[in-house]
């Protein structure tokens, strides 16, 4: 088992790794219970997991109630968030009342929301179910919803008191969404890990194949990343920005496709190839770089060329991006693979570039 430390300016807390943890959940998480637990799932997660939490916190006395979400990147929006405040009022939760976030990504970013504005703030624990919530989203605080007009538009940064990951629970986890947690895997070595990049080209079939010590390195090594990069930069006014590497495009293609439809992580690994040919554009890259950027996420079956869109729904998602400053679009791009940096120098000409053989 692993252990980290996130120490934050507003909040320290701990991240636990490994398999069978769940054996040592009631030890591990026994200061962060409080009296009363919200436990938050899905209607498809809950059904594999929901029973041993509820064990788990028979066993250790602790009042809990349960609120079932639909399941779906398009109910991460405000009537799906009310269906938390509708439990949390009809449960007589108080502001001490502790919110566990039990499934992926989706359910980690909203019932972090509802608790970091419920009573205007209630302690919530991490629990992820995918391995893209287990290397990303569980880590670092941010919480929201999505807009139809743009992802995450609504949020907090609101960091949990405990994440608690137990890489067993990536046996039920269908290959796609495996897939597209592997893309925010590789995106953690491209922007900042070289070395790390070598290592998952050398051990990409035995990580597929969930091999329990490489698995369990590489979501240690994202969350190590994560837990630096967040300690130095909570709520991404430098350093943050880098995690959106591959983001300004991804999230354009999600939006304008409909949420759901194309997968978080897949929408990241095509934003990330975009993101190199920026990259080229500006003279840092080489194309021989994308290239074997694209054989590493081809193995993992991700999408490596984004759906046509027009140039207008580009720009317009693009222009929605959290990272916009004084109206200008800044852009996370590579130097070398293994070193990021934000640049606000991207001219129309390089989008156009860019973009030229994915509009339509
Ligand atoms: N807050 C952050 O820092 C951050 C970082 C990255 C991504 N995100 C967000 O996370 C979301 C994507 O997360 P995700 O990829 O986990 O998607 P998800 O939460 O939709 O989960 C993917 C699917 O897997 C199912 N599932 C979850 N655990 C399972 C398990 N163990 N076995 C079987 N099925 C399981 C879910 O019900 C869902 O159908 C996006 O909304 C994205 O914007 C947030
Ligand atoms: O934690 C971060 O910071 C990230 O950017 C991680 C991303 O993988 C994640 O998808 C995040 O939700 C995107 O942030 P946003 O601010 O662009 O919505
Ligand atoms: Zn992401």
């Amino acid at each position: 088992m692993y252990t980290l430390n996130v120490a934050t300016t507003s909040h320290q807390y701990p991240i636990f790794i490994g398999s069978n943890l769940l054996e040592s959940a009631n030890h591990l998480l026994a200061p962060y219970f409080t009296n009363k637990i919200a436990l938050i799932s899905n209607e498809t997660v809950a059904p594999l997991y929901l029973q041993q939490w509820e064990k788990i916190l028979n066993h250790s006395g602790h009042e809990y109630f349960n609120i079932i979400l639909p399941d779906g990147e398009k109910y991460k929006n405000w009537q799906t968030l009310n269906l938390i405040y509708d439990g949390l009022m009809q449960n007589r939760a108080e502001r001490k009342t502790t919110i566990m976030a039990l499934g992926g990504g989706v359910i980690g970013d909203m019932a972090g929301f509802a608790a970091a504005t419920y009573q205007r703030g209630a302690p919530f624990i991490q629990i992820p179910t995918t391995l893209l919530s287990q290397v990303d989203s569980s880590v670092g605080g941010k919480t929201g919803i999505n807009h139809p007009m743009g992802k995450n538009m609504i949020g907090a940064f609101y960091q949990p008191q405990a994440v608690f990951i137990d890489l067993n629970s990536l046996h039920t986890l269908p290959p796609r969404e495996f897939s597209a947690g592997m893309a925010e895997v590789i995106k953690y070595a491209v922007l900042g890990d070289i070395e790390f990049l070598e290592w998952l080209e050398s051990n990409i079939e035995a990580l597929i194949n969930q091999e329990p010590d490489v698995l369990a390195h590489a979501v240690h090594r994202c969350c190590q990343m994560k837990a630096d990069i967040v300690a130095a930069d909570e709520k991404e006014s430098g350093v943050r920005a880098l995690l959106n590497l591959g983001h300004t495009f991804g999230h354009a293609i999600e939006a304008e496709m409909g949420y759901g439809n194309w997968l978080h992580g897949e929408a990241v690994a095509a934003g990330t190839i975009l993101a190199c040919r920026l990259s080229e554009q500006l003279g840092y890259l080489h194309q021989d770089d994308t290239q074997r950027l694209i054989r590493l996420l081809s193995q993992v079956n991700l999408p490596v060329t984004p759906p046509k869109m027009s140039l207008e729904a580009w720009l317009m998602h693009m222009s929605h991006d959290k990272k916009v400053m004084d109206g200008n679009m800044r852009f996370v791009v590579l130097k070398q693979l293994g070193e990021a940096t934000i640049t606000d120098k991207v001219t129309t000409q390089n989008l156009a570039a860019t973009l030229n053989q994915y509009i339509s």
